[in-house]
Order: C-alpha cells, then sequence, then structure tokens
C-alpha cells in the first residue's frame, strides 16, 4: 500500500505555478506505475475523481477507462456534464451507465435512511463490478483518495471509496491525490483546465438526491428534488451565495399538504431549504439569507415546480439537527 503520510517536506499546493509542478511530478510517476497496462476509475463528476480523471488522462490517455454510473440520484445537469467534459472535451474512454431504473426499482418502497443508504451503496458496487467485469486488460484501480480520507481512517483502510469489490477484482490501487487536502485538490482541478463548476463543488452526498427525496423514493418526488435544487443553486449563483456559503440543497418530505392555487385547492409537496456553513461538519450553522431572496425562491418553485404548493426554510444548526435529513 506504500506510504501513507504525507512528507514534512511538502508544500501546501496553493498556486497554479506549484499544481504544474505537482501535476509534472504525478504524471511521470504515474506513468512509470502503469506502463502500457489499463487502469479503471469510478467518475462521479465530484471534485476527487474528476481531477483524478484529469491528471491520468494527461498521464496515459485512452489506457484510463471511466466508468460513470447514472443511479438517477444525480443533480440536475451533472451525468450531462461528465459525458461534455470527459468524453466531448477531453476525448476520454468513458462508459456511461445509465442504471436509474435499476436503482429506483431497488429502491421502491424502502422508507428507512439506512437502508436507503446501503440498497444505494451495494448496488453501485455490483454495478461497478460488471462494468469492470467486462473490461480486458485491467491491473489498475484509480482513486480520488485525499490525505483527509488517509487521516480519518487512521492511514490502515486502503479507502472508503471502490472498497468491497469482491477478492478477484483487487487491482493495484493509483492514488495521486492521497497527500493533498480539498482545497489543493481544487487548485490542482483548475490547473488541469477543469470547469469551476466542478473545481468549486459544494460537497454532496454519495447517496445523492436519494438521501433528500424523504422517506420511500418515489419518482414525482425525486423530481421535485432535482428541479427545487436547480432552481436554489441557480439562484445562490446569481446572488453572490455560490461559494459563499458551505452547503445548500432541497429536501421533500413524503407528505402533502393543502394549498390554494387560483381559487382551486391543492394538495401537493412542501419543499424544505437548506443552507448552512460549517468549518468541520462537525457542527453547523445557518445561512442568514435574505428575505426577500427566500421570498423570490419561494415563487420561483412554487411556480416552475410541479407539485409543489409550500416552501419552508430550515432554521435548525446542528447539533441539534444534522446538516442532510437522512
Ligand atoms: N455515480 C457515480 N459514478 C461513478 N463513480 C462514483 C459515483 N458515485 C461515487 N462514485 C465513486 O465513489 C467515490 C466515493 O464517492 P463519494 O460520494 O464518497 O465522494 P467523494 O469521496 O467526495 O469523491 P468525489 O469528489 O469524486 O465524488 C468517488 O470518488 C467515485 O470514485
Amino acid at each position: 500500500m506504500g506510504n501513507n503520510t504525507r512528507p514534512d517536506s511538502m508544500e501546501r499546493i496553493t498556486t497554479k505555478e506549484l499544481a504544474d509542478v505537482f501535476i509534472t511530478e504525478q504524471v511521470k510517476e504515474i506513468q512509470a506505475q502503469v506502463g502500457d497496462k489499463k487502469v479503471l476509475l469510478a467518475l462521479s463528476g465530484g471534485v476527487d475523481s474528476s481531477v483524478v480523471a484529469a491528471l491520468l488522462i494527461k498521464a496515459i490517455g485512452k489506457q484510463l477507462v471511466c466508468v460513470h454510473v447514472n443511479h438517477g440520484l444525480l443533480r440536475k445537469g451533472e451525468p450531462e456534464q461528465v459525458v461534455e467534459v470527459f468524453r466531448n472535451q477531453m476525448d476520454a474512454n468513458l462508459i456511461y451507465v445509465d442504471a436509474v431504473e435499476r436503482f429506483l426499482n431497488k429502491l421502491a418502497d424502502v422508507a428507512e435512511p439506512e437502508k436507503k443508504r446501503k440498497i444505494i451503496g451495494a448496488e453501485f458496487i455490483r454495478v461497478f463490478e460488471e462494468e469492470a467485469r467486462k473490461q480486458e486488460g485491467i491491473e489498475f484501480l484509480a482513486q480520488g483518495t485525499i490525505y483527509p480520507d488517509i487521516i480519518e481512517s487512521d492511514g490502515v483502510k486502503a479507502h472508503h471509496n471502490v472498497g468491497g469489490l469482491p477478492e478477484d477484482l483487487k487491482f493495484e490501487l493509483v492514488e495521486p491525490l492521497k497527500f493533498l487536502y480539498k482545497d489543493e485538490v481544487r487548485v490542482v482541478g483548475k490547473a488541469l483546465g477543469l470547469p469551476d463548476g466542478m473545481v468549486y463543488r459544494q460537497p454532496f452526498p454519495g447517496p445523492g438526491l436519494g438521501v433528500r427525496c424523504l422517506g420511500a423514493i418515489t419518482r414525482e418526488r425525486l423530481e421535485i428534488v432535482r428541479e427545487s435544487d436547480a432552481i436554489l443553486r441557480e439562484e445562490f449563483a446569481k446572488n453572490g451565495l455560490e461559494g459563499k456559503v458551505w452547503q445548500y440543497f432541497t429536501a421533500v418530505p413524503d407528505f402533502r399538504s393543502v394549498g390554494v392555487s387560483d381559487g382551486e385547492r391543492t394538495f401537493a409537496y412542501p419543499v424544505i431549504l437548506r443552507a448552512v456553513n460549517t468549518v468541520d461538519a462537525m457542527t453547523a450553522t445557518v445561512e442568514n439569507v435574505p428575505f426577500e431572496l427566500l421570498e423570490h425562491i419561494t415563487k420561483r418553485i412554487t411556480h416552475e415546480v410541479t407539485g409543489v404548493n409550500r416552501v419552508l426554510y430550515d432554521l435548525t444548526p446542528k447539533p441539534c439537527g444534522t446538516i442532510e435529513w437522512e
């Protein structure tokens, strides 16, 4: 597994120049490690795996096989962005797996949050394993392990990422970011030419929108979560809150309430807005979003998203709430 301690001499990567030096070094190391063999990577479109992908494309081009799984729980526009950036712009070897039906069928009628998370995690490994078995001659698995992942696991565990693959698919690991902190990963990503929307993306839970579509997931409510989240993100970006607020999203409960629209009774879902700031995710405070902006977002969501008749703003800090609802 190699050494897992960041060398004391390693300078913090804060500028493009430092990032370029890191990239040049890593390209050489990756080429030396991999030779002419093939490398597999699960590419979520999140910062870590995207930066690993861009680095490996630079080092070994089409010897890298990226697998992106659309499990139906990604944010609006995300799968399309992965295809656009990696397949169209970087000419990567990208396998796009449409597994939406498969995941949603498995999740039907499952309301318990931990059970939902387990199903999503297990199904992800199964889909990834199937794709891995279709490939010939893979010898390496690239992972977006970063230094906090190693610190959190005391350097003992190889990593949380695509752990869980069966024994016969235990490839040698390629982990070029394993000594970097998140801010350094972003600087490297920018130097590699990844779009800002990818490099500065806010944290997104592994099970995706699945834990924001509260209770048993339905296609109707999942669409409400996705569309309302897109409106919230658009408005935060327009109003200078993107990059300022640590995390913001919408959640949709599994009950409806009575409302009125054009003189007619409605019976529709509420959308909960959440916007929080934190340093270490152990505690969090609620962002003081201007009231007029909350009103504007409420108006847009209730007018533009079908099946919604109320919008609520979650004022709960952590503790006693958690950041996510499930
Ligand atoms: N939909 C997906 N398609 C392909 N790979 C995925 C997908 N979701 C997660 N992964 C893989 O699992 C890893 C861990 O996912 P997790 O959601 O915990 O994000 P992370 O550790 O913040 O990494 P990232 O920033 O790359 O998303 C990712 O780095 C990626 O390799």
